[in-house]
């Protein structure tokens, strides 16, 4: 039976191709997501929120999806002239500002595709015979990323392809630390899971940003020295981060560092990363974003906000290389990133933060991703349920 002559035209099509980045995946939209309104690519992500959150839900959530989903909808203009594509990305919540494990899974897929009416501006990617890499400009919400991405060169039987054996890297948008070694105390009247500590009602965090804002919390000042990944621990840090992320937003001590030196729309916290030493070179993060998402890869972005926040505590130096692992990447070796920072810079403030400089740094990230699945997403006409996808949350034991 062919499934595709029975659908009637009027029912709804995305094309996708599905990828995964240290089991983390990314589901990038390659037809069927409508043109969106507004100059600016920060405009265009508004607009999608408005006008299509229907779709995102469709593509991210049951039954195409599930709860941990992540997407990208690319945008082939934007007003940033210098970037040979544009991207948003998506979440069980809504559309984020960076991504890194998905920037990671883009390379390849932007190397790898030939098809001008999925990235028009092909041709402007540079391939350097010599290092055999293309470079590509991204353009994120957050600004522009440079990605440098492992290619074969043309032979009889293909063209220029993504080379799988050597990991992308991108160089992210200046990285910077918002408050260190911040006192949050608890408030008493929300249940803190037992894991806090003995007796204890404040807990220290760090607030950094990498593209998007983040809360860094150590295992440890959650009252945790080791088995920081067993199912059951997993789900305390998953009640804790979730009461930490609601009371940074509502308490105007905390909120108040989640501010962007020049652009309003990327001042939100993002995520609550549960940091632990590894080893001398290596650490660990549990990251819980938009909706108590649960990262399987190291967190791109995130990775950059922790490269910041090692360096202002001069932990780091320039150019040395650290290794970060996920939940996944810990027990199943499943790859990790590593982050480097690579040069210092300033931000300065606009609008309301004129007159305030930020010091900031550039952070190199580096991972592999690779391909899933190629599919058609079909949404057919009286299929209510489905329209906009739905979760299935279970109670919390
Ligand atoms: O790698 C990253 O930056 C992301 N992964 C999911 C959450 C973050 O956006």
């Amino acid at each position: 039976m062919d499934v595709f002559a029975q659908l009637s035209s009027g029912d709804a099509v995305l094309k996708i191709v599905d990828m995964h980045t240290c089991g983390e995946p990314t589901r990038i939209v390659i037809q069927g997501f409508p043109s969106l309104s507004g100059v600016s690519l920060l405009q265009k992500r508004a607009s999608a929120k408005a006008h299509h959150d229907d779709i995102r839900q469709r593509l991210m959530l049951e039954p195409r999806g599930h709860h941990d989903m992540y997407g990208a909808i690319l945008v082939s203009e934007t007003e940033e002239k210098e970037a040979d594509i544009g991207v948003l990305f998506c979440h069980n919540e809504g559309f984020s500002t960076m991504c890194g494990h998905a920037t990671i899974a883009l390379g390849r897929f932007l190397i790898d595709t030939h098809d001008l009416n999925i990235f028009p501006n092909r041709d402007r990617v540079v391939f350097d015979p010599s290092s055999r890499t293309s470079l590509l400009k991204l353009h994120a919400p957050c600004g522009l990323v440079q990605v440098s991405i492992p290619t074969l060169p043309p032979s009889q039987n293909f063209p220029l392809r993504s080379d799988p054996s050597r990991p992308v890297s991108f160089e992210s948008v200046p990285s910077f630390v918002a408050v260190r070694d911040l006192v949050v105390t608890l408030p008493i009247n929300r249940q803190w899971p037992q894991l806090i500590s003995s007796q204890r009602d404040t807990v220290r965090i760090d607030i950094a940003y990498g593209g998007a804002f983040y809360a860094l919390v150590t295992a440890q000042e959650l009252g945790f020295s080791s088995g920081l990944c067993s199912p059951s621990t997993i789900a305390q840090f998953d009640h804790a981060t979730r009461l930490l992320k609601m009371h940074v937003q509502e308490t105007s001590e905390c909120s108040a560092f989640v501010v962007h030196p020049t652009e309003p729309d990327l001042g939100f916290l993002y995520s609550v990363i549960v940091v632990d030493q590894k080893g001398p070179t290596s650490e660990l993060g549990l990251c819980f974003f938009a909706d108590q998402e649960l990262d399987r890869s190291p967190t791109g972005s995130g990775v950059c906000a922790r490269v910041a926040l090692a360096i202002a505590k001069h932990e780091r130096d320039l150019f040395e290389n650290h290794e970060y692992h996920s939940v996944v990447s810990h027990k199943a070796g499943a790859g990790s990133f590593v982050g480097t920072a690579i040069e210092r810079t300033t931000l300065q403030g606009t609008g309301r933060h004129f007159g305030r400089q930020w010091d900031a740094v550039k952070v190199r990230v580096s991972g592999n991703a690779f391909y899933t699945s190629c599919s058609t997403m079909v949404l057919e006409r009286g299929d209510s349920l489905s329209a906009s996808g739905f979760t299935l949350s279970l109670p919390e034991n």
